[in-house]
Order: structure tokens, then sequence, then C-alpha cells
């Protein structure tokens, strides 16, 4: 069957449950932010900027890839760069079609400039609140949800998860945990997964995608993550893949699939830190084929260069996924989003199960 088009795929609804905040910028919006708060760049023309974070983000490892950081999170320490970035964000996911989106960001890396974790998650807030409007009156609603996130290698993940806890009734959905992950295991910040678990709320751990099978199993069976951040290294928990072998899943990866723990898998992403060698070569055909609850996320459409319509267009690409597939991978976003269950099944059966029908034909 032929690829699906990413023009045809825009249209088509999406939800995104992986996306930092800090990695999806305009580059002009940055030389912008840049140039009112003096942070020094790498180029000043906006193409010239946004190739420069693809290039400097394909360096085959993740500490390098996070290098790359500097420059989106110095211009996002003033209420008016987050509400800006934010605003943008949701206007950009919902041009590309994206209807639900939980995006991420950690509010301790935003307080360079006296700004509090409270004052940064209300301009955050706030830009999403007036992005998520204009989006509307445009015709391409969009709904946005929260995370906050606690950086692994620091030792703030208590109050973040408080944080997080306070302004759930305020647009926070989630808590999670990003950065480099060698050396920085989740059971470091087990007393905030205790407490967030205590409050009945929801988290994701970034896991298995620089560091292998004992960081997912952390992450599951001692934190007590709902979904797991990328985990694409689950896959080295089945053997037998090669053509004619019979497939066996570890006791781990049958845990996962049996549960039907989400993964939330960046296949450019993971191709850019080395975590995968290719898109056609990315785990995710195996993981869909097996039926685990595969999710397809942009992790960073900056450093990228990405959208969802461009990931999935990837993916039809390499895979020959269908609009079956594309429906599949969308409805199974929706199952693993953090909002209740009942606005969950609703943005399943008023929206995206009618657009794909109509795209179905
Ligand atoms: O894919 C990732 N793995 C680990 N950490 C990441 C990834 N993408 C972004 N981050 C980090 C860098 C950001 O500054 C931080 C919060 O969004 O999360
Ligand atoms: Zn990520």
């Amino acid at each position: 069957m032929a690829a699906i088009a990413f023009s045809d795929i825009v249209p088509a609804p999406k939800a995104l449950l992986h996306d930092h905040l800090d990695g999806g910028l305009r580059p002009a919006t940055i030389i912008e932010l840049a140039e009112r708060v003096g942070h020094e760049l790498p180029a000043t023309d906006p193409a010239a900027l946004g190739e420069w974070f693809v290039a400097a983000a394909d360096s085959g490892s993740l500490e390098r890839y996070l290098e790359t950081f500097a420059h989106t999170v110095a211009v996002m320490q003033t209420v008016e760069g987050l509400h800006r970035v934010a605003k943008e964000c949701a206007l950009d996911l919902a041009a590309d079609g994206v209807v639900y989106a939980e995006v991420r960001y950690a509010p301790e890396q935003h307080l360079e400039r006296g700004l509090s974790l409270d004052e940064v998650v209300e301009a955050v807030n706030a830009g999403f609140a007036e992005g998520a409007a204009e989006a509307a009156a445009q015709g391409t609603p969009i709904r946005v949800g929260v995370l906050l996130t606690a950086m692994r290698h620091a030792a703030r993940s208590q109050e973040i998860a408080e944080l997080s806890v306070r302004f759930r009734d305020a647009g926070v959905v989630g808590f999670d945990i990003a950065g480099a992950e060698a050396g920085f295991p989740p059971t470091r910040h087990l007393d905030a997964f205790e407490y967030l678990q205590r409050e009945n709320f929801h988290f994701t751990i970034h896991a298995g995608e620089a560091f292998g099978l004992p960081s997912i199993w952390q992450a599951i069976q001692w934190c007590g993550a709902d979904r797991l951040g990328h985990g694409v290294r689950l896959v080295d928990d089945i053997t037998g893949t090669a053509a004619g072998g019979d497939v066996v899943l570890g006791r781990l990866a049958a845990y996962v699939r049996d549960k039907r723990i989400p993964l939330e898998l960046c296949p450019s992403s993971n191709v850019q830190t080395g975590a995968a060698s290719s898109i056609a070569e990315h785990p995710i055909g195996l993981l869909h084929d097996l039926r685990f609850r595969v999710t397809v996320n942009t992790d960073n459409r900056l450093m990228s260069g990405t959208s969802m319509s461009r990931e999935m267009a990837l993916l039809s690409e390499a895979f020959g996924w269908g609009w079956s597939d594309l429906q599949w991978l969308t409805i199974n976003a929706m199952k693993s989003a953090f909002i209740p269950y009942d606005e969950r099944l609703a943005i399943i059966n008023d929206l995206i199960k009618p657009g794909y029908a109509k795209l179905m034909g």
C-alpha cells in the first residue's frame, strides 16, 4: 500500500502525550526573545537557527542532544517569554491537527531571573489558555494538559511533585522526570513517586531511552509509573525477532504488554540520540505488530525538525501503515491520557473516530 502523505495526515485528528515545551519553540521567537534578554545564539537567521538545532541534536548521544536546550531555556525565564512560548506551542500543535496534547517542561529550569515556581506555572498555563482559545476561534480546537517535569540529576522532585498536585485543578494533569538517564535511576526520586501515588495523581517516567531494562523495571516496579517515556529499550527483553524466529517476551516485556502500560515512543528523537539506528529499524514496528500499547510522539519538535504529522508520515512510509494504524495509535494515546476517563472517551467518540471514518471514506 502507498504511504499516506504528510499533507493528508495534517487534517487527521491526533493525540500527543510526549512533547517538551522547551523543545518546541519557533526559531524566530527564540531570536526575538534572545535579543530582549541579551542571550547569544549560534545563528541569528530563523532558518539557519532551526537547522543548527537539528544538526546539533543529531549527535548520537542523549547528553549532547540535551546541551541544545541551553538556548531555549535561556529565553524562557520571564513571564513574557514563557507565556509566548506556551501560546505558540498550542497554536502550532493545533495547526498540525493535534486535538489533544500533553506538554511537559521543568519549572525548576525557569527560575534564573527571579520567577517563583508558581509564577512559572501560571505564566505557562495562561499562554496555553490564550493559544487554545485562539486556535478554537480559527476552527482548530485543541485541549492542552500540562505535565510538570523534575530533572533527574537534580534534587527537587518532591517539590515539583507537590507543585503538580497544587495545580491539578488548574491545568496540570501529570508529573514526569527527564534529563540524562545513565547514572540517574528513577528510584533516586522514589519519595516523590510515593507521594504522588498517595495523592492519586498520574505520572510518567523517561525510561529505557539511553539506558536499558533496569531503568524500565525500576520505573514500573519500584516507582509505579503509569506510562513509560520512550521505553524503546523494552525490545532488549524480546527475543527471536529475526525472520522466522519464534517471538518470546521476557517477564518485564510481558508485564508491560499484559498491563497495557503505554509506551510514549518518539521515533525521530530516538534516531538522533542513537537509541534507534533509523526509522525503518525503529522497534516501534515490532512493538506495533506485538500489540503493545504503542503511542507515537514528537519529543522535541525543534530539535528534530518534526511534527506529529511528520512522525506519522515517516512511520507510514517505513512500515506501510495506513489510516487504521494511524487511528489505532491515536486511540491508544487518547486511552492513555491523564485527563478523566469520560473526557478521554468524549474525544475518542466525538473527534477521533468520526475524523478517521471520514478519511477512510
Ligand atoms: O528525550 C528526552 N530524554 C530525556 N530528557 C529530555 C528529553 N527531551 C527533553 N529532555 C529534557 C530537556 C528539557 O530541558 C527537559 C524539560 O523539558 O527535559
Ligand atoms: Zn522526552
